[in-house]
């Protein structure tokens, strides 16, 4: 699914409206009748006193189109206008003259603290104050306001987006934002509802679809991306009947150091499971015997080393190495690392300490293949690309490096997002269950796994992704959050294959993208 900027969002809003030949009051009245509808679905006229708080602009104008259209129904509604500028659109004036054709309850104009009414625990707040034209910090006494809607406790539906969200930067205080219970988004869902900094702000979200013009919504490039089932099953490679295991590659996982083989098997099990031919695990001698002897399908090379890895020379062929799990950043690794990369051209993926040894030896960036693929998690971002001042610096450094040394950059956490250029693709799937030791390390055997099979790096990396997490949230169903260990992901894998060819639930949940039919 697409995230459209703000530019794009206002044109295909006008683009929309001329194809269709209709004008932008119309759309803003399908708008309003889908939060309207959404509600009426599930509130089915229960008297609850509804508070509909709305701005001055589009935001607002939809804020008046649902209050219009609850009154209609019959439900209890007070309506208020937030008057933080004396500007108006001109939708909003349209549906102000509307209102006041079905209620003699005229909404009320609100300028200060003292205009804020008494909301009640049980009542509902419908937050259409600011939308995506949000250009500015937020008055102090409309943060009040926003902090008085959290002190109620009332359950917060935001119109779009939570208000005091920009569309792209960080807000300036946190306490100028609404904390939204739910969020009912038109057309796309926002980036910010998926970057660690904002996403907090509404606890679930769901995307309205208000019928932009489809060919707008079809050819429109966009910057951002969200990957779920629809955006990975074209990617998908079908197994030939007759094939074998010399068509699926052979992935080499270099890395380990005494007290950490596990990394390495778990990464090794994983590139198997995920569906390459053939593996080999490259580690110090003291891990022989453990990763024999708890992953036979494994072949072995060992370091003559007996703790670390010191020389990373092999007589294979492999198809993609990875390199980095557990394996500490000792000077001799290092030296090691220098001296392999020099004479590499195999397709690389680099986790944990192998990025570790490329932050602090930038030097080595230039010796990479092209499209190697990196997989910090935050604090192996930070040592790579440096500290960042909010989210979007952070993606526009994540970008920049990306660009200067032609890698693809797996930030890792909730919602992972894949950088390459100027793309970010952001992950559905996943949940807190895979905050357990070494469910990295096999995020780094699938991507690898997968690049072994002839998938390119940008591809194996985005599905690689999305199915680690899938495989945690079919896993999850069975261990919990708190059971859940990275081998238990490697055990699902299947599980996540299986349910992309799985026919989709009428209403899909919120960790893949929602949208209401
Ligand atoms: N046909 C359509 O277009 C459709 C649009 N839709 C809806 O429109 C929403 C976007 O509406 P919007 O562009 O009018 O902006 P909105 O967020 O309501 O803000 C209002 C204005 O406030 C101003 N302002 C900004 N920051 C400020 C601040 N801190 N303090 C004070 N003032 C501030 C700024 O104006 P400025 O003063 O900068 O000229 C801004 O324009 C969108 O989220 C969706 O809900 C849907 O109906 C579908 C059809
Ligand atoms: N709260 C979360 N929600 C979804 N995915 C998560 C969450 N926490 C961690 N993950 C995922 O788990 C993996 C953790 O990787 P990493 O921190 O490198 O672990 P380790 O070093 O223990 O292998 C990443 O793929 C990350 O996206
Ligand atoms: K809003």
């Amino acid at each position: 699914m697409k995230i459209f900027s703000k530019e794009q969002i206002y044109e295909g809003d006008k683009l929309t409206t001329e194809r269709q030949g209709i004008h932008s009051t119309d759309l803003m009245e399908r708008a309003g009748e889908q939060i309207f509808n959404w509600m009426h679905l599930r509130m089915q006229g229960a008297q609850v006193p509804i508070h509909v708080f709305c701005g001055i602009g589009n935001n607002g104008g939809d804020g008046l189109v649902l209050a219009r259209h609850l009154i209609l129904a019959g439900y209890s509604v007070k309506t208020y206008v937030v008057n933080y500028s004396h500007k108006r659109s001109k939708d909003f004036l349209i549906n102000y003259d509307r209102i006041k054709n079905v209620t003699k309850d005229w909404p009320i104009l609100m300028e200060s603290e003292e205009d804020f009414p008494m909301i009640a625990q049980d009542d509902i707040i419908v937050d259409a104050v600011f939308g995506v034209g949000l250009n500015r910090p937020v008055a102090n006494w409309v943060q009040a306001l926003f902090r008085h809607f959290k002190t109620s406790n009332a359950f917060t539906l935001s119109i779009d987006i939570p208000s005091g969200l920009y569309l792209d930067k960080t807000p300036e205080h946190e306490s100028g934002i609404v904390n939204a219970s739910y969020t009912l988004s038109f057309t796309c869902p926002k980036l910010v509802f998926f970057l660690p900094e904002t996403a907090q702000f509404t606890k679930q979200w769901e995307v309205l679809d208000i019928g932009l013009d489809a060919e707008f919504m079809q050819t429109t490039q966009t910057d951002a991306v969200i990957i779920g089932k629809y955006e990975v099953l074209p990617i998908y490679k079908p197994r030939d009947p007759f094939s074998h295991k010399g068509h699926f590659g052979h992935c080499l996982v270099v890395g380990g150091s005494y007290g950490k083989i596990g990394a390495v098997i778990l990464a090794s099990r994983a590139a198997l499971s995920s569906g390459c031919g053939l593996v080999t695990s490259y580690i110090p001698k003291c891990g022989y015997t453990a990763l024999q002897a708890s992953f036979p399908e494994a072949m072995v090379i060992t370091d003559n080393d007996e703790n670390h890895i010191t020389d990373i020379h092999f007589e294979i062929a492999p198809s993609v190495i990875a390199v980095g799990v557990g394996m500490g950043t000792d000077y001799k690794t290092i030296s090691a690392l220098e001296n392999f990369l020099k004479h590499n051209n195999t397709p690389l993926v680099i986790d944990a300490d192998g990025i570790n040894i490329l932050a602090k030896n930038q030097s080595f960036l230039k010796l990479l293949p092209k499209q190697t693929v990196l997989t910090p998690h935050p604090k192996e971002l930070e040592r790579l690309i440096g500290k960042w001042s909010d989210d979007f610096d952070k993606l526009e450094k994540a970008k920049a490096f990306s660009k200067k040394h032609d890698v693809i950059l797996v930030i890792k956490g909730a919602h992972s997002i894949t950088v390459y250029g100027n793309m970010l693709y952001i992950n559905s799937t996943g949940n807190p269950g895979l905050a357990t030791a070494g469910s990295g390390d096999v995020l780094t055997g699938i991507i690898t796994g997968l690049i072994s099979q002839g998938y390119d790096a940008l591809s194996a990396t985005v599905f690689g992704v999305y199915l680690h997490g899938k495989s945690a949230d079919i896993a999850v169903e069975d261990y919990g959050y708190q059971s859940l260990i990275a081998s238990h992901v490697i055990e699902y894998f299947g599980a996540a294959y299986l349910d992309l060819f799985k026919q989709p639930e009428p209403v899909e949940d919120n960790t893949e993208n929602k949208k209401e039919s």
